[in-house]
């Protein structure tokens, strides 16, 4: 049968020598630079590794090159200051640039702000001469002066503008201003700095503003906003809306040709209902005074909550029918069937109350925040429906902050739409509920290009910590490391649980149908901040959807669906499993000093508190899958400036791979071309066995060296495979009955991790390719995750590589690989002067095992535009994720499957089977 059966270590010498995976051993890397603890997420790591590091070739590289200006004024080293990498706290090093715009409401402040980072990106070599090569120009960089930024959002109490002041004092948002010809540049502060705002305290709070802050108010109509965010949203965000019925949450996917006409209703302190035909075109059709407001006012005073979370969260644990009228109190304990009305449902809401000879005081205050809340919600819900009769509207969309991400509440709304529509209509929710107006007043800017970004230019990121909301202090503010992790710190010594930065509604459903008791969900509502499902927005222009899919519309990356419980819960166990090990190498990574510890702990803490909140709630980043999970851990990696974990052993094994593949090459050259083809892509196959993410694979890394694990790997190699169309392929390759075929004319090889698996696997089969005439690209990840091989790694294993082979030293020459050997070594320099088709490398835009075609680097698109062949290769890229992907070339999966439960679900196999599909063009 195919592939590895059971351990495969049966029958190699266990005396073998264990040092090449020695987790002790001592980073190769010396690191001179000082870490200083400054920036809110993660790519904020402009600081780290100041005097760059040596490769493998001894060259230096730069993981960034444009520095920004640092505000060295007040800096202070935070600890022992004789550590070798101290950290260094920089109070007056603020964000770039940052623009900000304001939706001053009747109870909350809405915040949206921008912050500019320099481009973390270095053009090194290698992407100079890509760009040049694949002729990708800086055009579209020019339509979008938002490079490289973020939108973070925040809110506060209105009643504590103070706060919010104070906030944009610290943080300097005012600075940037509406000038909009410092969209591209360092802004100096702004004598005439004016800040778009909407709502009412847009007018009342002016004076303030101006007072406090220097800055003037540019008003921007609240209607016009509230549209220009919700459309926005619904454009640019791809999970941005979803249903709410019965406690299940489901993403929409929303069509942008078919998104107008829709109804809006924005539930603040009171009610806005506006038809929305258009970007622009809307008219405000009708609204209520009982909504948010309403229910915060009426239920202060007859519960005295001092907060609204607190008022919510009494309503969990009501039990209405104490204080409403049912239909069966009314009729004796009967329905009134003929007109369709249960026992159960209300006929008056608070009606109870007349007749009883209670006062206040005798009713649960849980009892009363329930009785409101559902005759709020029940309210609007009708008088939505009302209006979407009206105008014969199918759609509703319900935004504002009364929601809260809270269950119960979007389920009665959808009970009631869905109730006295009969199910025509649909009760829709958007995750950036509250804060459409603020969006809106940021969008009044001109010329930040916003309203040209697409769904596939953001990254939607979700470090500890955001959103922040003002007031208490529920989560750090967007400030630095250092900072978020004392705040953690903190909450572990008060035995408190994290929340995770997209923190808890109250999970799971109320079941119920709208029209019962909410069934008692015991837990607290969790912190405001934590009701909010929405991270930082990244604007990455430069991405691009990958032009060789089938149909993008279509493609869904993820092959596991996290929405099954089940698989759920097995995928976070292993992840929590992978845990331990992971922060002892990350902390290894970084020199193993009491900062790369503290940053360690940090970081398992925050990782496990996004495992536990997407347990509770698996939607609540939006729409769930593997690859997503696998990704989150890399960034929150990042996030505590850990940079690059598996550096060393990705160094170790890429030497150690090196030093043997003169000799497979001489092997594989003494084959004829049949042998050849099969021996290589068993070689992929049998090498993607080194996998530092797959716990099976680790443990017996221990077993042996990194040879005799390849060479293991190999022998156990036998067709067929679990998947096997390599006969497909070979065909394709080699033709039939004496025909040749044509060679293909460019092929991108995705590949994957270092060492064996890229320098024994991919490199020669790259290399037969060539042979053949084929142009060859590697596609690299752009950052670090696991130990995956990067863009930037790439060339200098290839240089080695091409020492040994002609073909490979050609083709990298004619794909300007070679530069710096060519200066070294003085040869002809001159571009061209090889026969050989070219080799190139390009990034892949992401920085994760997995990939999501839907937004790749822009030198991959411009690569992908002549090819003719996609080489998918491992676990992540092939099957993870694009195992069901269809292109419009020609497409090869290679990959080993290390997980037994994989393995089973997808390929009804074992673990170790190998998947070898082809497909061609559709
Ligand atoms: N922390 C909070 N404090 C006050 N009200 C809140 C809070 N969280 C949610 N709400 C609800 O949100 C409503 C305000 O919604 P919002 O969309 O911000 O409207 P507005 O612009 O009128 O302030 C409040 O009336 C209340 O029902
Ligand atoms: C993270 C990975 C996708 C990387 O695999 P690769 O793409 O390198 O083949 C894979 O190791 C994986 O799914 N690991 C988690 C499951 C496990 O420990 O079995
Ligand atoms: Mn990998």
């Amino acid at each position: 049968m195919a592939g590895l059966n059971g351990d495969p270590f049966l029958g190699i010498d266990d005396n073998i020598e264990k040092l090449q995976y020695n987790n002790n051993s001592k980073e190769a890397i010396d690191k001179e630079g000082l870490v200083v603890g400054i920036g809110e997420d993660s790519s904020n790591n402009k600081n780290n590794n100041q005097g760059g590091e040596k490769d493998m070739a001894g060259n230096s590289i730069h993981r960034s090159g444009s520095r920004p200006q640092l505000d060295l004024s007040k800096a202070e080293i935070q600890g022992n200051s004789e550590e070798r990498d101290p950290t260094i706290l920089l109070p007056n090093q603020t964000d770039d640039i940052s623009h900000l715009a304001l939706d001053i409401g009747g109870s909350l402040i809405k915040l949206v702000y921008f912050s500019r980072h320099e481009d973390q990106s270095v053009d090194d070599k290698r992407k100079k001469i890509v760009k040049e090569r694949l002729g990708i120009s800086n055009g579209n960089r020019r339509n979008f002066p938002v490079l490289g930024g973020r939108l973070h959002f925040v809110k506060f109490e209105t009643s504590k503008l103070n706060e919010c002041l104070d906030f944009i004092s610290s943080k300097q948002l005012h600075r940037g201003g509406i000038d909009s010809h410092h969209w591209n540049s360092e802004a100096p502060a702004n004598e005439n700095a004016v800040i778009k705002a909407t709502g009412g305290g847009a007018y009342k709070f002016a004076d303030l503003f101006k007072e406090r802050l220097g800055v003037s108010i540019d008003k921007e109509d609240e209607m016009d906003c509230l549209v220009a965010g919700a459309n926005f949203l619904l454009k640019a965000i791809r999970h941005e809306a979803f249903t709410h019925m019965e406690g299940h949450k489901e993403f929409v996917q929303i069509d942008h040709n078919d998104l107008f006409p829709y109804l809006l209703v924005n539930i603040g302190s009171g009610v806005s209902i506006i038809k929305v035909d258009g970007d622009g075109k809307f008219q405000r059709v009708s609204g209520t005074n009982v909504g948010g407001g309403t229910y915060w006012g009426l239920g202060r005073l007859l519960t005295k909550c001092n907060n609204f979370d607190e008022l919510l969260e009494l309503s969990q644990r009501g039990d209405n029918r104490t204080i409403d009228m049912l239909v069966g109190d009314i009729y004796g304990g009967m329905d009134y069937s003929k007109i369709g009305l249960s026992a159960s449902t209300i006929a008056s809401s608070f009606g109870k109350a007349i007749s009883d000879k209670k006062e206040l005081q005798d009713y649960r205050p849980e009892d009363i925040s329930l009785s409101l809340l559902r005759m709020i919600s029940y309210n609007i819900g009708q008088i939505s429906y009302l209006n979407a009769l009206r105008f014969g509207l199918k759609r509703i969309f319900f935004g504002g902050f009364f929601i809260r991400g809270h269950a119960y509440t979007m389920d009665t709304i959808s009970f009631a739409v869905h109730f006295w529509s009969k199910g025509e209509a649909q009760a829709m929710f958007l995750r950036h509920e509250g804060f459409l107006g603020a969006v809106g007043a940021f969008m009044s800017y001109q010329k930040h290009g916003l309203d040209d970004l697409m769904v596939h230019h953001l990254v939607e990121r979700f470090p500890m910590g955001a959103p922040y909301t003002g007031g208490k202090i529920h989560g750090p503010p967007l400030g630095d490391l250092n900072e978020k992790i004392s705040w953690m710190e903190k909450f572990v010594l008060k035995g408190t649980e994290i929340t995770a930065p997209v923190p808890m509604a109250p999970p799971g459903t109320t079941g119920l149908g709208g029209f019962e008791v909410p069934s008692s969900r015991g837990a607290t509502l969790r912190s405001d901040a934590s009701a909010l499902n929405v991270g930082v927005l990244h604007l990455v222009p430069t991405l691009e959807v990958f032009p060789l899919l089938a149909d993008p519309k279509m493609y869904e990356p993820n092959t596991i669906d996290l929405s099954d419980h089940k698989e759920l819960e097995y995928w976070f166990t292993v992840l929590s499993g992978h845990l331990p090990d992971l922060v002892d190498k990350a902390v290894a990574s970084e020199g193993g000093t009491d900062d790369a510890k503290r940053r360690g702990d940090a970081f398992a803490r925050a990782f496990s508190a996004h495992l536990a909140r997407l347990m509770e709630e698996p939607a609540a980043y939006g729409k769930l899958g593997l690859a997503n999970l696998l990704e989150l851990r890399e960034e929150c990696l990042r996030e505590f400036q850990f940079l690059d974990a598996y550096r060393s052993i990705k160094q170790r094994e890429n030497e150690a791979s090196l030093a043997v593949l003169p000799d497979l090459l001489l092997e594989l050259d003494h084959m004829d071309e049949e042998t050849r083809l099969l021996t290589l892509i068993e070689g992929v196959l049998a090498a993607n066995i080194f996998d530092w993410g797959s716990r099976a694979c680790v443990d017996f890394y221990h077993k042996g060296t990194i040879i005799e694990i390849y060479r293991m790997s190999r022998n156990k190699m036998q067709r067929p495979w679990r998947v096997d169309d390599f006969d497909l392929f070979k065909e394709r390759m080699l033709g039939s009955e004496g025909k040749k075929p044509r060679p293909h004319k460019r092929a991108l090889l995705f590949v994957d991790n270092s060492g064996a698996d890229i320098v024994l696997g991919m490199l020669p089969l790259a290399r037969e390719l060539l042979r053949r005439g084929t142009e060859v690209v590697l596609v690299a990840n752009s950052l670090p995750a696991l130990n995956d091989v990067t863009a930037m790694e790439v060339p200098d294993i290839v240089a080695e590589a091409a020492k040994h082979c002609d073909i490979l030293r050609r083709a990298a020459e004619a794909g300007g690989l070679l530069v710096d050997a060519m200066n070294n070594n003085s040869l002809d320099g001159s571009r061209g002067n090889s026969s050989s088709v070219p080799l190139m490398v390009v990034e892949n835009g992401c920085g994760s095992p997995c990939i999501d075609l839907r937004q790749v680097s822009s030198e991959l698109a411009a690569a992908a535009k002549h090819a003719d062949l996609v080489i998918l290769e491992g676990m992540g890229r092939a099957l993870h994720t694009n195992f069901n992907a269809r292109f419009k070339c020609e497409a090869l999966k290679l990959a080993m499957v290390k997980n037994q439960r994989l393995a089973e679900k997808l390929i009804k196999g074992k673990i170790y089977d190998c998947v070898c599909r082809y497909e061609p063009a559709t």
